[in-house]
């Protein structure tokens, strides 16, 4: 039988651990506090926006969110973001992706604080990761790292199928899976479009982690019977019923199952980690910048 992995329940485990970290802030004074900024009408970005706010909440961590109009201009979003790197209250801060055309993504990203950096994108923080001294790892990567160690699969030894390059999700995931550390020590290979036997290499996988931003790239003829299957795909795609829209992943789920040895689902896999990691990430931010430790799950 293949196992579904749950990924709501292992996040709420983390949440309920990182509620104790929070009352240990608290007890010195300190609330973290998580601004996010949001310069799109994208209706997507509007919900994983709000489903990070929510989730911070939950546990205790002040959120602010900023909504900025899609026409607004660098500078005035550069300006936004300096001001809440001088803002004491504000340990983490997330600009939302994608911006607008007209806004140069890797600028806005240099700007933010590496100390406030709760996505890990900054490049002193990536840099930081591939040196083997991770300080803010990115969440998608690192909520997958937690999957895997949660689910007993395990990293270690394993041959791990990257599929996909980006710079949020496949390159720091090969990254941290190179690391020599207990969430890591897997030998990776990262394949992409131009990948010549794509289906050959997940064949032969331990581990495939599908991250191409492609829907359904993934089907179960690609894998084996013993293959771990991770699916970071959060493709919206028109409803069979033309009503509305359906959330697929980089994965054919129906064909998939019956092949893999376990999957995560689309949704309530990957993306719930992904918010509980941010989650982390906020807190852990905040003990850097208040000097209170606090034992981080
Ligand atoms: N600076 C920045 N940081 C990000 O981390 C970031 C971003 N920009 N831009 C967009 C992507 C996307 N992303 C998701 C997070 C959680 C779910 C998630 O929890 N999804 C639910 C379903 C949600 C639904 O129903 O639409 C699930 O998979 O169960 C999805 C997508 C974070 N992103």
């Amino acid at each position: 039988m293949t196992e579904i992995i749950d990924g709501n329940e292992i996040a709420d485990r983390i949440k309920t651990e990182l509620e104790v970290c929070v009352e240990t802030l608290a007890d010195h004074g300190v609330t973290p506090g998580l601004a996010t900024v949001l310069m799109s009408d994208d209706s997507a970005s509007e919900t994983y926006v709000n489903m990070k706010q929510r989730a911070c909440e939950e546990i205790g961590i002040e959120g602010r969110h900023h909504e900025l109009d899609p026409e607004t201009s660098s500078d005035t979003l550069e300006g936004r973001i300096e001001a809440l790197n001088e803002n004491p209250a504000v340990h983490g801060i997330l600009v939302q992706m994608p911006v607008p055309d007209h806004v140069d993504e890797q600028t806005i990203l240099e700007r933010i604080d590496p100390m406030k950096d709760v996505d890990g994108f900054h490049p002193e923080n990536v840099g930081k990761l591939v040196t083997g001294d991770p300080r803010l790892k990115p969440c998608t990567p690192h909520g997958i790292q937690r999957l895997l160690a949660e689910t007993g699969v395990g990293t270690t030894g394993k041959d791990v199928v990257v599929v996909g390059r980006s710079n949020i999700v496949g390159k720091p995931m090969m990254n941290l899976l190179v690391q020599k550390d207990d969430l890591g020590n897997a030998t990776v290979t990262t394949c992409h479009s131009r990948t010549d036997n794509l289906a050959e290499k997940t064949r032969n996988a331990d581990i495939v982690i599908a991250a191409a931003g492609v829907p359904e790239l993934i089907d179960g003829s690609m894998l084996s019977e013993d293959t771990v299957v991770i699916d970071v795909g959060v493709n919206r795609v028109d409803a069979a019923d033309g009503e509305g829209y359906e959330l697929v992943g980089d994965v054919e789920f129906e064909s998939a199952v019956e092949q893999a040895n376990a999957i995560t689902p689309v949704p309530g896999g990957v993306g719930p980690l992904t918010i509980a990691m941010l989650l982390y990430n906020t807190v852990k931010a905040a003990s850097l910048q208040e000097n209170v430790d606090v034992d981080l799950p």
